[in-house]
């Protein structure tokens, strides 16, 4: 029997849903067991944030891809996981798989060649599966317009479909046909489907077919005008005028704002908010716990906007806010939707 720790990369374009599908794996009962390695594009980690609370081995890697810059990281993440699971060092017992979740720009072919030449991690590591996630919101566009998406579902043995419960969403025909123009033999499966198992794509019980081989490159292909930029917010939002302003910039630049996701204190909650927008959507927000209450940042992944643009409508916001929120200290009623500055 291979006692080899499985290995389950789950790769995916910005905002495509890869941790959304780990958290809700590694939260049921066969999912906790699992150890995670997170790449972030940005500077900042925010799905760390979120997974962190379901599992008690989250590796971060971030400030760059994973198949470019951070790869020594990733194994050095991969080699503390391993011994992790031989040590048994979490409270219960050992680790019975690994899930790497890359950045949503990331190639995961040269990540997987590193771990391959890696001897010591190729006698303890066993690549269970390779899935790719693909959203039915954005995902076409991707795939049509994003190499990083056509590379990642390539080398994908398993495609998940995400979003498909959005009104926006494109038949999951459609989308499973674009898909399988890229990659014929891949296993693809719906995610709103209701014969979906988290566990038969994340658990690593299956082995993959080999990758193809032309995909197993050193070269990832990057997009060079591609950048992230982190902002960092003082004090709580004013949410109502903080969302209306975002929605806004999103749907009026969501083509060049490829991601953002910040951790934000706001006027509304006790509870500090995970925020995210995928091109021209903003996702509802997610409540994290009160003891996650740390400083509040957005950080933006965009191709031609530069930060100082966004600080500058960010700071007319804030400066718009600014009256309101002293009226409503004095009178202790919130009017936050006036103070909305719509970006040009
Ligand atoms: N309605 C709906 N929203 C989803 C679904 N999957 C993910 N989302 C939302 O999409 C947003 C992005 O999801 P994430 O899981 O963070 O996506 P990701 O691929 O990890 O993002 P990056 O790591 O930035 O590339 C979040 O607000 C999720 O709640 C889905 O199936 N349906």
């Amino acid at each position: 029997m291979d006692e080899r720790l499985p290995l389950i990369v789950v790769t995916g374009f910005l905002g495509s849903g890869k941790t959304t599908l780990i958290r809700r794996f590694i939260e049921t009962p066969e999912g906790g067991d699992s150890g995670l390695m997170v790449n972030e594009f940005g500077e900042a980690g925010v799905d760390h944030r979120l997974l962190v609370h379901a599992s008690e081995a989250v590796e971060l890697i971030d400030g760059g891809c994973l198949c470019c810059a951070r790869r020594a990281d990733v194994a050095k993440a991969m080699h503390d996981l391993v011994r992790m699971a031989k040590n048994g060092s979490r409270a219960g017992g050992g680790l019975r798989r690994a899930i790497l979740e890359t950045s949503g720009l990331a190639d995961p072919a040269p990540v997987i060649a590193t771990l391959a030449r890696d001897p010591w991690l190729k006698a303890h590591v066993r690549l269970a599966s390779v899935v790719a996630v693909v959203d039915a919101v954005a995902g076409l566009r991707n795939l049509e317009y994003r190499p990083e998406a056509r590379r990642q579902v390539a080398i994908a043995d398993t495609v998940v479909l995400t979003k498909g419960d959005m009104r926006a969403a494109v038949p999951p025909a459609q989308l499973a046909a674009a898909v399988r123009a890229i990659s014929p033999d891949a296993r693809i499966l719906d995610a709103q489907d209701e014969t979906f198992r988290l566990a038969d794509v994340l658990a690593g019980r299956d082995s993959l077919h080999a990758p193809p081989s032309p995909f197993l490159a050193d070269a990832p292909e990057h997009d060079s005008e591609v950048s992230s930029f982190t902002l960092p917010l003082e004090g709580a939002l004013d949410w109502p005028a903080f969302t209306l302003w975002l929605s806004a910039l999103l749907h009026a630049h969501g083509d060049r704002i490829l991601r953002v996701k910040g951790l934000l204190r706001t006027t509304s909650s006790d509870r500090p908010l995970a925020i995210h927008g995928v091109q021209h959507v903003m996702h509802p927000p997610t409540h994290l716990p009160e003891r996650d209450a740390g400083p509040s940042f957005l950080v933006f992944i965009a191709r031609g906007i530069r930060k100082a643009e966004i600080e500058l409508s960010l700071a007319r916001l804030l400066e718009r806010c600014a009256p309101f929120a002293a009226r409503e200290a004095r009178t202790g009623r919130h009017d936050g939707n006036q103070a909305l500055l719509l970006p040009h």
